[in-house]
């Protein structure tokens, strides 16, 4: 599956998502080493902390379900230019992702920036920091 394929995945998994309270509908796609790709919108709560993003939805699904090696990841969104995943979810992306993993950031215009999990979340807080 190419980019612009995992792209359109991306805006598909935006109808995905349970925005009531901010109405901004986010989605994300992650491809799998094995071909396989998991949708997930983000997903908000009347407590509003609690609201999940779109990518950590994408991620914990593959995860949860066993699927442990991942090639790339989409995110769409309504942003004036290509959407900029949280810092929560930059971090996951470093736990869970390999650092060269491509990462398709995109919006309604078809605006692209095409990056990685490592550029996204340069010197992340990682296990090896737990060693004393
Ligand atoms: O990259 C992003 C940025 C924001 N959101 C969600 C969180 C919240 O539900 C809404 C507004 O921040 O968008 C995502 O899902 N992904
Ligand atoms: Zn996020």
């Amino acid at each position: 599956m190419d980019q612009q394929a995992l792209l359109a995945q991306a805006l598909e998994a935006r109808k995905r998502a349970y925005v009531p309270y901010s109405r901004f509908a986010v989605g994300a796609a992650l491809l799998t080493e094995d071909g396989k790709v998991y949708l997930g919108g983000n997903i908000e709560n009347a407590a509003y902390s609690l609201c999940n993003c779109a990518e950590r939805t994408t991620i914990f699904k593959a995860y949860s379900e066993g699927d442990r090696r991942y090639a790339a990841l989409a995110v769409a969104a309504d942003t004036p230019g290509p959407v900029s995943p949280c810092g929560a979810c930059r971090q996951v992306m470093a736990e869970l992702c390999p650092p060269d993993m491509p990462v398709y950031l995109t919006n309604l215009k078809g605006d692209v920036l095409e990056t990685t999990v490592s550029a996204l979340l340069p010197g992340a807080f990682t296990e090896e920091d737990l060693r004393g």
